[in-house]
């Protein structure tokens, strides 16, 4: 067994990519109303203006700007009202010199005019328009093409759809859109000591916490197709992993990662068809008994059984893998604050360390959560983490620090 060689946190994206490159980028279609969530896999170009004619923002009458140059309360602009345009319609009318036309907020604005006055600053006479303000060139008008300009890139391959976006989506017409096929997984939690929620508590169980706790994180992303606990028997393991393969597209062994007697996920992938276990220790802490693999082309992880470090293992290796195969990711999550204790690291691991934040006299101060991985309230208790390098033997208290949110 080869656990004791460690590989660099900052290799392993693409050392699964070179094992399996079918991983990349598998698209489908997605209807607008499903696709909260879903990342675009490719540009989205505007084929069109947004709005397609020019449109106004207010009730008033569309007028020529120039004419009502200097017009007052006390000396009004006249011009004479040729009728209105309805909203909705395509308005045929045509300004000439002199007129009026009523237009809705919202409606299209006819050619020739330029403006919009509103109608608190006009008077009607019979078909007499007194307009008692000058209004500027494209006053009160959205021009065609303001919002959106037909060939616009208005959302890039990555974006992760929201309310917000799907709304320029919808104005331009777009139903369904070109996204990334969600990954699906499957989870296993092994372990004699594991036990389900339709099994009874005995003294020396532990109630099993991975599966609910990646079974949400996935969720964001993936799909989860199924969720297992299986006891520590070999061939059990090995029948349920070969199983999942079949259903999914990335398998999550939770526990049997490291070196102990009953620590069978290394030996089960390698049993695997196609299987091959490419690494058996990753350069972190918490998280170093973490076994990466595959059968043929399918994903397979083991991670430590230890809730907190198969979360973290989780957040900065299999989320960030398929952000990476989805363009997206939030690189930008993070904030700056300073350390209020002195950190001790282990050099030659990257050092993942859960902190609050406190606010001290208009400064950000980042508390260390000290803990064994095994405490699951650890992650309660925290709401980031710091990065200590690997090249590294601690921080000092006071230092400047970037915290990730989880
Ligand atoms: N001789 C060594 N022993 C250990 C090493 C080592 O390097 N040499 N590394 C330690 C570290 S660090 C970790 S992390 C764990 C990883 O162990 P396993 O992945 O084999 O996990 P288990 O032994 O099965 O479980 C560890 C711990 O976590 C609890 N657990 C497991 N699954 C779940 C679950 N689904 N829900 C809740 N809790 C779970 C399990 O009961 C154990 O208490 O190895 C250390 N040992
Ligand atoms: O590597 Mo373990 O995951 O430190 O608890």
């Amino acid at each position: 067994m080869n656990f004791l060689k460690v590989t660099d946190i900052d290799e392993i994206e693409e050392l699964i990519l070179k094992k399996i490159p079918s991983l990349k980028g598998k698209k489908e279609m997605c209807k607008l109303e499903d696709s909260l969530g879903r990342v675009l896999c490719e540009n989205i170009a505007a084929d069109l203006n947004v709005p397609e004619f020019n449109r106004s923002t207010v009730d008033g009458y569309a007028i020529k700007s120039r004419e009502s140059l200097g017009a007052s309360q006390g000396i009004p602009a006249f011009f004479t009202i040729k009728g209105e345009v309805l909203m909705g319609e395509d308005s045929s009318k045509k300004l000439e010199r002199g007129e009026a036309v009523y237009v809705p907020t919202g409606a299209m604005i006819p050619e020739g005019a330029d403006s919009m006055i509103m109608i608190e600053f006009c008077e009607i006479l019979e078909d007499t328009l007194l307009v008692h303000k000058p209004v500027s060139s494209f006053e009160n008008i959205m021009v065609m093409g303001e919002d959106v300009r037909e060939g616009d890139i208005i959302l890039k391959k990555g974006a992760v759809i929201t309310p917000e976006n799907v709304g320029v989506l919808a104005s331009l017409g777009i139903y369904e859109l070109p996204v990334f096929k969600k990954f699906r997984f499957s989870i296993i939690s092994t372990g004699d000591e594991i036990i389900g929620e339709d099994e009874e508590y005995r003294m020396g169980k532990i109630r099993d916490i991975n599966s609910y706790t990646l079974s949400l994180a996935i969720q964001k992303f993936g799909v989860v197709v199924e969720k297992k606990i299986v006891k520590d028997n070999f061939e059990t393991i090995l029948e349920e992993v070969r199983k999942s393969t079949k259903r999914s597209d990335i398998v999550l062994i939770s526990g049997g990662s490291s070196a102990g007697n009953y620590d069978y996920t290394s030996r089960v992938i390698s049993e695997l068809d196609g299987g091959e276990v490419f690494v058996h220790g990753i350069s972190i802490k918490p998280g170093k008994p973490t076994i990466i693999g595959r059968s043929n082309d399918k994903l397979i992880f083991g991670l430590p059984g230890h809730p907190i470090s198969s979360m973290v293992v989780f957040n900065i290796v299999v989320k960030k893998l398929i952000e990476s195969l989805y363009f997206c990711g939030d690189s930008d999550d993070y904030y700056y604050g300073v350390l209020s204790h002195n950190l001790h690291s282990t050099p030659g691991r990257t050092t993942y360390q859960m902190i609050n934040k406190t606010v001290e006299n208009n400064e950000i101060i980042i508390n260390p959560i000290f803990g064994k991985s095994g405490m699951i309230t650890l992650m309660t208790k925290s709401n980031g983490y710091i990065v200590l390098g690997s090249n590294i033997e601690g921080l000092e208290k006071g230092s400047r620090v970037r915290v990730y949110r989880f």
